[in-house]
């Protein structure tokens, strides 16, 4: 930013708008906040939980490019976030290049991303990272094609819009790949369509690599690392994050010359999670968020600077500190109950697992699956942190009012 942060709510305010507040929008919230700056959250539901703690609140389809465009050019944010895929992107890119906005990273990193197609693409044929194999396909016949012309068993597959493990399944074989193609069709974030599957990677272990392209002393955009985070992750969605996780000095190297190429194409300022699969010394690029990731919520309680206040230093030109301050981990709460309003009960008892933090998002409605809270645990050894922190999330007791 060339201008000077100022005060919320004057006409001097640096003014961001997120696009997605959900808990990982709630963090980035807060941090701009604590920076004096005035926040706008957007989100497809009411009473996000980022709408909850920002300034501003406001509800449209951020996937229909006429309310989306109508809303930036009425607020007219000096910074507009994308913290979700669903959004009308083309809207952005096309701001963007009027110079009404400055999207983080850039217009162009958030179309790229909120698909897979555009990401595998740049990432295995433009850049030449390793990635599984995969095929982009619009039908069952198609998928099946893909999967006999040389994909194999076992294989993923995912809509291309979706996030979160939504729609997505593996293949172990032929009796798997209707019940698969169904599923995508259900799952995927914006109609119906087109999907990937991909060969399974067989790795050893996945992490994340936190990769922040922040401003140094010299007005130049710099690459810095955290410390990778191991997780572990089913029917495609987070459930444990840990940092450190213990690499090989070649994997890490491997993972950060992939996690530099593809950031430095997607450019801008800002953090990234770059997620990665490992095996032995081999690593293959996965996908990446051009914002905050949900297994780095784990930094909350590991290091000096937390994902989210990473993200908000990087984007307004301030600088940066991704050093660990304690290893640590984190386990998800899942809310266990179709219902509005939930309460917690065992808030105490998983507070009282020692060095245990709670973030208790505030979604005004559950499901089964959706996650509504993470328990963060800090501890000198990470295999004893991620036993406490799947102890402390088990203490929570989501359940209907
Ligand atoms: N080709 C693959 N081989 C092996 N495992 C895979 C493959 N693709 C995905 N997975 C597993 O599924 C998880 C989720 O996949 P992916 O990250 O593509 O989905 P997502 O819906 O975008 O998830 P999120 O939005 O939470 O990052 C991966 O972290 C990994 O554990
Ligand atoms: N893997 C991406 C991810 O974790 N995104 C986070 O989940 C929210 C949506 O949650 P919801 O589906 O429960 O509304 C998003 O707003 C973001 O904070
Ligand atoms: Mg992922």
């Amino acid at each position: 930013m060339t201008k000077p942060l100022g005060t919320p709510l004057s006409p001097a305010a640096t003014r961001v708008m997120l696009l997605g507040s959900g808990e990982l929008g709630k963090e980035v919230l807060i941090a701009l906040q604590r920076l004096g700056v005035e926040t706008i959250a957007v989100d497809r539901y009411e009473n996000a939980p980022g709408q909850q703690v920002a300034h501003h609140a406001r509800t449209i389809t951020m996937s229909d490019p006429a309310q989306l465009r109508a809303l930036i050019e009425a607020e007219r944010p000096d910074l507009v976030v994308p913290e979700i895929e669903a959004i009308a992107t083309p809207v952005l890119e096309a701001l963007e290049s009027e110079g009404l906005v400055r999207c983080i990273p850039t217009a162009r990193a958030a179309r790229l991303t909120m698909d897979r197609e555009g990401i595998r693409r740049l990432a295995a044929e433009t850049l030449g990272l390793p990635t599984s194999p995969y095929r982009f396909c619009d039908s069952f016949e198609a998928l099946q094609a893909a999967i006999d012309g040389g994909i194999g068993y076992p294989c993923v597959v995912k809509p291309v819009m979706s996030s979160s493990g939504k729609g997505q399944s593996k293949i172990d074989g032929p009796a798997d790949v209707r019940k698969a193609w169904d599923y995508a069709m259900a799952g995927g974030r914006v109609g119906p369509g087109r999907i990937i599957v991909e060969g399974f990677i067989d790795f050893d272990y996945e992490i994340t690599q936190l990769t922040v392209r922040a401003l140094g002393a010299d007005g130049q955009v710099q690459t810095h690392f955290c410390d990778p985070i191991g997780h572990v992750q089913v029917s495609g969605d987070y459930v444990e994050s840990w940092q450190p996780h213990p690499m090989s000095p070649v994997a890490l190297e491997k993972s950060r010359e992939i996690a530099r190429a593809i950031t430095a194409d997607l450019g801008g300022q800002g953090l990234f999670g770059v997620e990665l699969f490992v095996k032995g010394d081999q690593v293959w690029f996965s996908e990446v968020s051009p914002r905050p990731h949900d297994t780095g919520m784990v930094t909350m309680a590991t290091q000096w600077q937390n994902e989210f206040e990473l993200h908000a230093r990087a984007i307004l030109g301030l600088p940066v500190d991704t050093s660990l301050k304690s290893p640590g981990a984190s386990a998800v709460i899942y809310g266990g109950v179709d219902a509005t309003g939930i309460v917690f009960d065992g808030v105490a008892e998983a507070l009282a697992v020692p060095h245990s933090e709670l973030r208790l998002f505030g979604k005004p409605e559950s499901f089964t699956k959706r996650r509504m809270g993470v328990a963060l645990v800090h501890d000198a050894d990470v295999e004893h942190a991620r036993a406490q922190a799947k102890l402390a999330a088990s203490r929570v007791k989501p359940r209907q009012a």
